[in-house]
């Protein structure tokens, strides 16, 4: 992809988060600027505490900032209501974080299913795209299995196959090689990529893990609430 086909997808800009916590405010964004453009694999390193997942809650619409701006698609994301960005998150925004793990009860398969019903794309089209997002993922062979009787890096792949089932243009994934050993890492790596390539999406992750930061187009360091050069 060149760079000059690229577009601008998400721009944070100027943005604070403070927390109340008792009588005092707990500072854990200090003034982020960042930008994402379409078609990118973006990291974001930085110590546990540093504010990581904090930011990717406000780039997913999850919560808003105390101050500074947040547009997505040129659309002021940080004035719009909870309705607004939830219609928003459920069709454009994709999230392997673990509070949206999979569904321990429901196969591969409906897991995936899971996500074009939240977004409401049309029913006769879910077969085919269900199969399309598993087979990319590498498991087509497993889609009737539910997800204890997959590995973790299976069961990583079936998330990610259900983050990207409805077409987001933007897929956020918190710490998604954590759990897994350094080649299962690399596995879901090579599927961050492809479908980067393929799937006109652009993934922002966190990571600790230095090895893998070498297939990113960026990677921004937070430390204590601001990026510092990498
Ligand atoms: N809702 C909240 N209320 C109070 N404090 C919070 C809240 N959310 C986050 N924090 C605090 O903000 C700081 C940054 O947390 P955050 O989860 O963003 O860090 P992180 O860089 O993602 O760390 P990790 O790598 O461990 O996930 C922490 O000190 C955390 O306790």
């Amino acid at each position: 992809m060149e760079a000059a086909d690229r577009q601008s997808l998400l721009s944070v800009r100027g943005v604070e988060r403070s927390f109340d916590v008792g009588n005092s405010k707990l500072r854990v964004l200090k003034g982020i600027d960042l930008e994402l453009q379409t078609h990118q694999l973006i990291m974001l390193k930085g110590r546990s505490g540093s504010g990581k997942t904090t930011l990717m809650n406000l780039m997913g619409g999850l919560d808003t900032p105390t101050k500074g701006e947040i547009h997505f698609r040129g659309q002021p994301f940080h004035q719009w209501n909870d309705d607004r960005r939830t219609e928003v998150r459920r069709k454009d925004i994709g999230f392997i974080f673990q509070a949206y793990a999979l569904l321990p009860l429901l196969s591969a398969y409906e897991n995936v299913e899971l996500s074009l019903r939240m977004a409401k794309t049309p029913r006769g089209d879910w077969k085919k795209r269900i199969t399309t997002c598993l087979d990319m993922v590498g498991l087509a062979k497993r889609m009737h299995h539910r997800p204890f009787e997959l590995s973790g890096g299976e069961q990583q792949r079936v998330a990610i196959a259900k983050a990207i089932a409805h077409r987001p243009s933007l897929l956020l994934a918190d710490e998604p090689t954590a759990e897994l050993d350094s080649q299962m890492a690399a596995q879901v790596m090579t599927v961050f990529r492809e479908i980067v390539r393929s799937e006109n999406v652009t993934i922002c992750m966190t990571t600790h893990d230095t090895t893998i930061m070498e297939v990113a187009d960026h990677v921004y360091e937070m430390v204590d609430g601001v990026f510092v050069a990498g």
